[in-house]
C-alpha cells in the first residue's frame, strides 16, 4: 500500500499527518505507527495524527503517541491538524472539530493557530504534586533553575511513580521568568522523552502558575521549540473557561509511506 503523508510541527512538537478521510490507514496497527514515528527506522515524530470526516464537525482528529498507542488530547497536534485542514481547503478561517476530549474551535492566521482547549475543572494535587487535566494529565513542578533540571530522569521517575499509576502522567518543569512569562520543559508520556514543546503541558503550566504563583494572564510561554501564548478566564469556583493555546504551526514536508 502506498500512502501519502505530511509532516507538521508546532513549536518543535512534530507529527506525521495523514489525510484519512477515506479511512484506509490501519489505525489498529500499533507497531506500524511506532515504526513510522521512530527517528532512526521511520519518518520520525512525537506522534501520528489522522484527519477523518465527521458528520457533525469539519473533521475528526485521532492522535497516537510515538509509542503507537492512541493518546489523550494533544494541544500542539491540535494546532497542527487545524493548519493541515486549512491547507487541505477543509475550512477558510475558523473551524470546529472533534477530538478525544470533545469539541474544539480554532482560527488561523498566516503566523498562528489559536486553539480553544476544553474548559478545565481546576488545579488540584495528586500525591505531593500539583496536577491538572487539560485534555491530557499533567504534573507541574515549579523550579528556579530549569536549565539544569534533568527533565528526562526526574520526569520519568514521576511519570512512573505510584502516585500516577497505572496511567502515568506528563511532567512539566516550570520557571517563572517575568510577571506574565514562563519557561516550560516537558517530559511526555507516550514519547517517553523530553519533547521540544507540549501544548496541553504549557496550558497546564499557565493555569497552575496563575493559581500558585499569581502569574498574570495572558501568559507568554517559552519552550525549547519556540514561543506560545495561553489565555483564559478564571472562574470564581476555581474552574477555567475560554482557554486558548496560540502559536505557530507549519507543514515541513510531504512524502510517501510504503507499507
Ligand atoms: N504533545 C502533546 C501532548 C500529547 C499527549 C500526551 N503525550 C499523552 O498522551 O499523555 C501536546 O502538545 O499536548
Amino acid at each position: 500500500m502506498i500512502l501519502p503523508f505530511f509532516k507538521y510541527q508546532g513549536t518543535g512538537n512534530d507529527f506525521v499527518m495523514i489525510d484519512d478521510r477515506n479511512e484506509t490507514f490501519p489505525a489498529d496497527d500499533q507497531a506500524l505507527i511506532e515504526r513510522l514515528c521512530n527517528r532512526r527506522f521511520g519518518i520520525g515524530a512525537d506522534g501520528l495524527i489522522l484527519l477523518r470526516n465527521d458528520p457533525d464537525y469539519d473533521f475528526r482528529m485521532i492522535y497516537f503517541n510515538a509509542d503507537g498507542a492512541e493518546g489523550s488530547m494533544c494541544g500542539n497536534g491540535g494546532r497542527c491538524i487545524v493548519r493541515f485542514a486549512h491547507d487541505l481547503g477543509v475550512f477558510d478561517r475558523a473551524t470546529r472539530f472533534i477530538a478525544v476530549d470533545g469539541e474544539h474551535e480554532a482560527t488561523v492566521t498566516e503566523a498562528d493557530v489559536s486553539l480553544r482547549m476544553s474548559d478545565i475543572a481546576g488545579v488540584g494535587k495528586q500525591g505531593t504534586h500539583v496536577f491538572l487535566n487539560t485534555g491530557s494529565p499533567h504534573a507541574i513542578l515549579f523550579t528556579d533553575d530549569i536549565e539544569s533540571t534533568d527533565v528526562v530522569a526526574d520526569g520519568r521517575a514521576i511519570r512512573y511513580s505510584e502516585s500516577f499509576s497505572p496511567g502515568g502522567t506528563n511532567v512539566n518543569f516550570v520557571q517563572q521568568t517575568d510577571k506574565s512569562a514562563l519557561y516550560v520543559r516537558t517530559y511526555e508520556r507516550g514519547v517517553e522523552d523530553e519533547t521540544y514543546s507540549c501544548g496541553t503541558g504549557v496550558t497546564a503550566a499557565a493555569l497552575a502558575a496563575y493559581q500558585h504563583l499569581g502569574v498574570a494572564e495572558p501568559v507568554a510561554i517559552r519552550t525549547i521549540g519556540g514561543n506560545l501564548q495561553v489565555s483564559f478566564k478564571p472562574q470564581i469556583d476555581g474552574t477555567f473557561t475560554d482557554v486558548y493555546l496560540i502559536g505557530p504551526a507549519q507543514r515541513v514536508f510531504a512524502g510517501t509511506i510504503v507499507i
